[in-house]
């Protein structure tokens, strides 16, 4: 206890244990300034004195080594006590008659697992030495007494505690609740992905584990992080959430980052997946444009600037008020012919600054950026009464060999031109709801047809949708391949 003021104070106490160690030096610095002493565990105490910020030993509150090579370090009743005492005579007494002190402060970020499993191959025992242990007791002992200790799990939350205790003194009992909240949530889906990845684990040859990857194991647990509130979902009655994956670094339209234009709503997010999904499909440049989340056109061409043309031109009149997806970063040619027409959305790996600018100049335009990579090697789920569906992602496989393992049924064979055609439009029919039928020629789609019942008249909007171009065309639809 300390006197202030004639008033007695406790002692401002927080502990601080983080494996991410981005900007902690900064905020105990600014926290000793703030009057808090500070405990730490080793490799957090280290960064800390090199920073030149004061800090006491765990082991000393503890008055143990940290010991099996880090495995248990804070899990300790000088610390444990500390978090959890209440406000309540007897907790105080109790702690003052076996001399530990109260700690009202925890700041902890746990040992990276998701990131760990997310590389391949990593064996199961290096996984296992990356279950935090002490990290997540703590954690879930300062949510549990919020009402007395703040948590913080989030690094990007620091800022935000220094400038209420400047502002206010102290941390106000609904930041801590909120903070608590976040706490458990974060535990709650670190157990999750744990749990995940362990039931992918088997025993095999006498006990020896192995990490196989199980596409399918035996429970699975799906861990979710909002991304945001939506203003309605699918129709305006229909309240709604964007959720990302809680596993390695975000990716695909959850993962993007948005610089301009107006907030998402629920179908802009269907439609980007849907442009994102068409346009990471090819290795030239390419450009999709998307309505109702099915394709108004698609084309590959040597240029970003042709290929956008080119898709948008596909179905002009169905591509007014579209998303367009883009596999290269968007220059400034690309940028300004997008801008000559109203778009609701763009999503693309990047864009260059003039780009940027360009498009800016629409006021309401949504401009995504995101991650291209790896979109293809995710396990397709869905949603049925009662239950999932799990599945591999509709792979199209190495098309290189399909010129020569194809059977040819026509009596002409395939020009090398449209065999280019012919692989491009199965690519697209891969993403046009069944029936599907896509008319193509020199890599640009000219008449799409779908979501038919018959595939007969899914051909016969495609086919009047292509009009007098559909000479000289080729056809996919499915499985199957035909020219005309
Ligand atoms: N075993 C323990 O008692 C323990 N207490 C805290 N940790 C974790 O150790 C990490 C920090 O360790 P260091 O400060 O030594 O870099 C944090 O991620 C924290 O969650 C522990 N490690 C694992 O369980």
């Amino acid at each position: 206890m300390t006197e202030t003021s004639g008033k007695r104070q406790e002692k401002k106490r927080a502990l601080i244990s983080v494996s991410d160690k981005l900007g902690i030096a900064e905020f105990a610095s600014a926290l000793t300034e703030l009057g808090y002493q500070l405990i730490s565990t080793g490799g957090t105490a280290r960064v800390l004195e090199e920073a030149g910020v004061e800090v006491e030993r765990v082991e000393k509150v503890t008055g143990f080594p940290e010991i099996l090579g880090g495995r248990v370090k804070t899990l300790h009743p000088g610390i444990h006590a500390g978090i959890l005492a209440r406000d309540l005579p007897e907790d105080k007494a109790q702690l003052e008659k076996l001399g530990i002190e109260t700690i009202s402060l925890v700041v902890v970020n746990l040992y990276p697992f998701q990131k760990t499993v997310s590389r391949s191959g990593i064996p199961v025992s290096e996984a296992v030495e990356q279950i935090d242990i002490g990290g997540p007791a703590m954690l879930r002992a300062a949510a549990k007494n919020f009402s007395r200790v703040a948590v913080v799990v989030n690094p990007n939350h620091y800022d935000q505690i220094i400038q209420e205790l400047r502002e206010q003194g102290e941390i106000s009992l609904s930041t801590r609740l909120n903070l608590a909240q976040e706490a458990f949530r974060h535990t709650a889906q670190y157990d999750a992905a744990i749990s995940s990845y362990l039931s992918g684990v088997s025993v095999q040859e006498d006990a020896v584990l192995s990490s196989a990857e199980v596409k399918f194991p035996a429970q699975m647990l799906l861990p979710l992080v909002k991304i945001s509130d939506l203003r309605y979902g699918e129709n305006p009655h229909q309240d709604a959430a964007f959720y990302r994956e809680d596993s390695g670094q975000p990716y695909g339209v959850a993962g993007a980052r948005q610089y301009h234009g107006k907030e998402l709503s629920f179908n802009n997010i269907l439609d980007l997946n849907a442009a994102l999904s068409i346009a990471a499909e090819f290795e030239v440049p390419a450009a999709v444009v998307i309505k109702h989340s099915t394709p108004s056109g698609v084309s590959m061409a040597d240029r970003l600037v042709d290929a956008y043309r080119r898709a948008y031109e596909a179905d002009s009149l169905a591509a007014y008020g579209g998303i367009v997806g883009l596999n290269r970063t968007v220059d400034e040619e690309t940028a300004i012919a997008m801008t000559e027409t109203f778009l609701e959305a763009i999503i693309a790996p990047a864009y260059s600054e003039e780009a940027l600018t360009i498009l800016r100049s629409k006021k309401n335009l949504r401009i995504l950026s995101t991650e291209f990579a790896d979109l293809r090697a995710k396990v397709d789920v869905k949603r049925v009464s009662g239950g999932f569906l799990l599945q591999d992602p509709d792979s199209l496989g190495d098309l290189s060999g399909l010129k020569q393992n194809a059977k040819v049924v026509t009596k002409r064979s395939p020009s090398e031109d449209e065999w280019d055609d012919l692989i491009f439009s199965w690519i697209v029919t891969k993403h046009v709801s069944s029936n599907g039928i896509v008319i193509a020629k020199e890599r640009q789609t000219i008449g799409i047809g779908c979501g038919q019942v018959s595939r007969v008249a899914a051909a016969r909007i495609a086919l009047a949708k292509a009009g007098k171009k559909a000479e000289g065309s080729v056809m996919a639809s499915g499985r199957v391949l035909t020219l005309s």
